[in-house]
């Protein structure tokens, strides 16, 4: 999927009226099949970005195209019809807890489903094998059965991955899909993503705190502060200077830290989004 932004700012509807757009006077091009990591400091805007990519949010101003298409300018139907081709995944999964690991990867499938067929598939599992294969490329093959809240975060945040395997879609726009992984798994999971991504001819769109992850196994990294697209570049052209003006006052970030999250933790665990529809 190609996606255009011109001049596009961003407004969160629940933002107080003083507050500054979340996304500000953005142009973006972004080819079929193309992956990308998107980084910078807390606030930055990167979920705002994926948010809007997944038209769960529409801009303030400027222009949106996927495809082509104005998704704003769409009949519901036609929205709904495009919006099964976007995959977009929060950084926490929503995944019921009693479910089984297969009834929440196989959920990936809904957009493709009709009523019917999904009902079924919530009571008895459908493609089975299908499922296994994505969760073995996650190294969870073994917890097909398993139920969700019994996985660790780290197996709850591949089980989300794994959806995108059984996705229809031809956009998978991830938020922070390494958070809860070790840094062994994360560049496992990267791999993995990366790999299937262009087997499927998927455009990817991943926002990521592991800088050192986006700038060694992305191609392209968009570097964003205040709302602002501050670069725009082919990985191995971010300089040292380029980070350290990006992090510039967020050290702690670049080198590593996860940002400080005073969110508490209920409001953390909130299911938000995983397909739009
Ligand atoms: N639901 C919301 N209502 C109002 N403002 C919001 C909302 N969500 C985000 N914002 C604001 O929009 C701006 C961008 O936030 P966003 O979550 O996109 O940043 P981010 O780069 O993803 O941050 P992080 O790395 O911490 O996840 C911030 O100033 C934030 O306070």
């Amino acid at each position: 999927m190609a996606l255009t932004l011109e001049d596009v700012s961003v407004r969160h509807p629940q933002a107080s009226s003083g507050q500054a757009a979340a996304l500000q006077s953005l142009d973006l091009r972004i080819a079929p099949g193309e992956q990308l990591a998107v980084i910078g400091p807390s606030g930055a805007g990167k979920t705002t970005l994926l948010q809007l990519l997944g038209c769960a949010l529409r801009p303030a101003t400027g222009r949106l195209l996927l495809d082509g298409q104005q998704p704003w300018t769409l009949s519901a139907t036609e929205l709904r019809r495009l919006r099964a081709y976007l995959f977009l995944a929060p950084q926490v999964p929503p995944l019921p807890p009693r479910q089984r690991v297969v009834t929440a990867v196989l959920a990936g499938r809904l957009p493709a489903m009709g009523a019917i067929e999904s009902l079924i598939s919530l009571f008895k599992p459908q493609d089975i094998p299908a499922v296994f294969e994505a969760l073995e490329r996650f190294d969870l093959g073994d917890k097909l059965f398993q139920r969700v809240d019994r996985l660790s975060g780290g197996e709850r945040q591949r089980v989300g991955l794994a959806r995108a395997m059984l996705a229809p879609a031809r956009l998978w726009l991830l938020d922070e899909p390494l958070s809860s992984l070790d840094p062994t798994r994360a560049r496992q999971a990267v791999a993995v993503l990366r790999e299937q991504a262009q087997v499927r001819g998927v455009t990817l769109v991943t926002t990521l705190h592991q800088v050192e992850v986006a700038l060694q196994q992305f191609p392209r990294v968009i570097g964003m502060r205040d709302g602002r697209l501050m670069f725009d570049l082919p990985a191995d052209q971010v300089s040292p200077e380029l980070l350290a003006r990006l992090y510039e006052q967020h050290e702690q970030e670049l080198h590593g830290a996860a940002p400080a999250d005073d969110t508490p933790p209920l409001a953390q665990a909130m299911p938000v989004v995983m397909q739009c529809r």
